[in-house]
């Protein structure tokens, strides 16, 4: 079973526009609302594929009500704890040339109190887990380290944690040992202060994160596919798109077909791109189902650390 923890789940709203133009009135063409949270469409995906998953979600307001009552349409295995401030809505402005807009809601702090119930039903749902997944950004005021500490807490457990986050988060869990990264280009030259152009800055920068502490490093690149780098070897995998969708959730789905294929090695990259591609071909973040996933639009091999990357990520600022 893959145990989900979102401290920060979303309602996400799609709003699918022409031209994105600034401070005109824009008519919408169409707009859809999917439950969301990067660790909720991890669990998301899985449910999708039939794989054992149980998603710890806490909901807040109308907006929690409403993103719980979308899980359970869902099918989605959870448990919920209800919190004091209001859920946060998450906003996609979709162009019909596939750029998106996201606009992301900071979410309401977690009381200390709050927090330590979240943890508690973690734990107690963690006994029938072989990966606890520690996903997204954290809500205001919630202590950097609190990903670390769920990496102590199971260290030596025989649960293996996988932590998807950025900044202080991720720094933060770096130092606890994880299982598992997956940051994207732009986490990846935040975290270490490398420009990422080729693939070889990739390779060199998740090196960097496995000095650090984490064991296995799963970099995203977007339309360039993957790079995986753990004890065993160094990957890396793509899965072009010729119409791509909407990459909102490719990262989870990605990350959730990546531990649906056994969490280490070549085949499980191939099945993290192939399940990461087949979300990109879906709207907003609906999460692919095996209907949608081919498992033959995909190639791994050894990466050319020449190889450049199609769109470089912001230059880092510098490390304190
Ligand atoms: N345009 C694309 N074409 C093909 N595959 C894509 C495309 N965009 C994303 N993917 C697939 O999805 C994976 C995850 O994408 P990306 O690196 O954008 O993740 P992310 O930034 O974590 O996304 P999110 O936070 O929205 O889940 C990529 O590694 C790749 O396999
Ligand atoms: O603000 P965070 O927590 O970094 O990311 C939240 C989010 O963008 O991630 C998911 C896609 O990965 C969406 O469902 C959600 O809106």
């Amino acid at each position: 079973m893959i145990l989900t923890l979102t401290l920060n789940p979303s309602l996400d709203r799609t709003i699918a526009i022409g031209a994105l133009d600034r401070g005109a009135v824009i008519r919408a063409a169409a707009a859809h609302l999917d439950p969301g949270g990067k660790g909720v469409n991890v669990s998301r995906a899985l449910l999708a594929n039939a794989v054992a998953s149980r998603a710890v979600v806490p909901f807040g307001g109308d907006e929690g009500r409403q993103l719980v009552r979308l899980l359970a349409a869902e099918g989605l295995d959870m448990v919920t704890v209800p919190v004091i401030g209001p859920t946060r809505s998450n906003v996609t402005l979709a162009e019909p040339d596939g750029t998106i807009t996201k606009i992301n809601e900071p979410g309401t702090a977690l009381s200390p109190g709050e927090l330590d119930t979240i943890a508690e039903a973690v734990l107690a749902a963690a006994h029938e887990a072989d990966w606890v997944v520690a996903s997204g950004s954290l809500p205001p005021e919630v202590p950097a380290d609190v990903y670390a500490r769920l990496c102590r807490r199971f260290a030596g457990a025989g649960i293996l944690v996988a932590v998807d986050t950025s900044g202080p988060a991720l720094a933060c869990a770096l130092g606890a040992a994880p299982a598992l990264v997956k940051p994207n280009a732009e986490e990846l030259a935040a975290a270490t202060g490398m420009p990422i152009r080729r693939l070889g800055d990739v390779v060199e920068a998740a090196g960097k994160l496995r000095a650090a502490g984490a064991r296995t490093v799963l970099a995203s690149l977007g339309a360039d596919g993957a790079v995986l780098v753990e004890d065993t070897g160094i990957w890396y995998g793509e899965a072009p798109v010729t119409e791509p969708r909407s990459s909102v959730g490719a990262g989870d789905a990605m990350l959730a077909g990546f531990l649906a294929g056994g969490g280490h090695g070549p085949d499980a990259l191939a099945q993290a791109l192939a399940w990461g591609a087949a979300a990109v071909r879906l709207p907003g973040s609906r999460m692919p189902g095996p209907a949608d996933i081919d498992p033959g639009c995909v190639a791994v091999g050894p990466p050319d650390p020449a190889r450049l990357l199609s769109s470089t990520p912001p230059a880092p600022a510098p490390l304190p």
